[in-house]
């Protein structure tokens, strides 16, 4: 493992490393902010963020402004890459397919299945990482944008106990009834749908066993709101299987990273609440 950046931000360090997954069989990159108490030895609680499509491991770490609440609540943030990379790692010219598009799910069919694997990456190796080599606990929350937004609620909802608290801003809620979603399992899961319940939080809120709060953010004026987001699906769903949601809809923000860093200390301030 090697560090390759390394900025001093509000009394902490933001730093990204790169390592080799085992899991992805890929060299990885992640983003990781350590606040002051990390720094000093305490072993400080960790939020794991989650990006959205065509991002890497910089969207969130340039554009969020995420280091001043962490720093100010004692949280260790960490971004990982969206997927596997490498040439010799199987890609799609599109945006939403492949490298950049990894749905945080395990892939089943070729080409993707060797080294599409961000469900594991997300759920076992990095936190097994972060805990090991950071001055991390094992106290852990999740968070995610769009794509990322869709992974944190899907991979908290089928980890019950894993996560304190879970939230997301405008996310993938039904991924099974959209083009994205549509495109990305097909793909990576194959034609059988029923695979995919396991990966949309429409289907997973039914059966959760845990009634994990999720807080969610979603932009009024999102482009892809009809399309491709639906939180009407997750209001419904949420409301049928009694499971509490905070859906904060904001009028006149739209899909980017000008409305995560709006909102994204009021999400750290929720995850800093569970995690203390
Ligand atoms: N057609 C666009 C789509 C890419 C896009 O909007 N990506 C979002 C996430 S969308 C869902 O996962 C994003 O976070 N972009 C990075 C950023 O820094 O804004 C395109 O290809 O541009």
């Amino acid at each position: 493992m090697e560090r390759i950046e390394r900025h001093a931000s509000h009394g902490g360090f933001q730093e990204v490393w790169q390592h080799t997954s085992s899991t992805l069989g890929s060299g990885m990159h992640f983003g990781i902010y350590l606040p002051a108490a990390a720094l000093a030895g305490r072993r400080c609680p960790v939020l794991y963020w989650l990006s959205g499509l065509t991002c890497t491991e910089q969207n969130f770490i340039t554009k969020a402004g995420a280091q001043r609440y962490a720093a100010e609540h004692g949280l260790i943030v960490v971004a990982p890459d969206t997927s596997p990379r490498g040439e010799n790692v199987a890609d799609d010219p599109a945006y939403d397919l492949g490298q950049g598009a990894g749905f945080y799910v395990n892939a089943a069919q070729q080409p993707w299945a060797r080294h599409y694997r961000m469900y594991d990456y997300v759920v076992d190796e990095l936190p097994a990482l972060v805990e090991t080599e950071f001055p991390a606990s094992a106290a852990r929350a999740i968070s995610g944008h769009s794509m990322g937004g869709h992974g944190a609620l899907t991979i908290a909802l089928r980890n019950p106990g894993r996560y304190r608290s879970v939230s997301a801003f405008s996310p993938i809620a039904a991924p099974s009834r959209v083009p994205w979603g549509e495109k990305a399992f097909g793909a990576y899961l194959g034609a059988d749908r029923e695979a995919w319940k396991q990966h949309d939080t429409v289907e997973l809120l039914r059966g959760a066993t845990e009634r994990l709060p999720l807080l969610v953010e979603q932009g009024g004026d999102d482009e892809f709101l009809e399309s491709q987001l639906k939180p009407e699906l997750l209001q419904a769903a949420c409301e049928a299987a009694g499971h509490p949601l905070q859906l904060n809809i904001r009028p006149g923000y739209d899909h980017s990273y000008y409305f995560i860093a709006s909102f994204i200390g009021e999400h750290i301030a929720h995850h800093a609440a569970a995690l203390r």
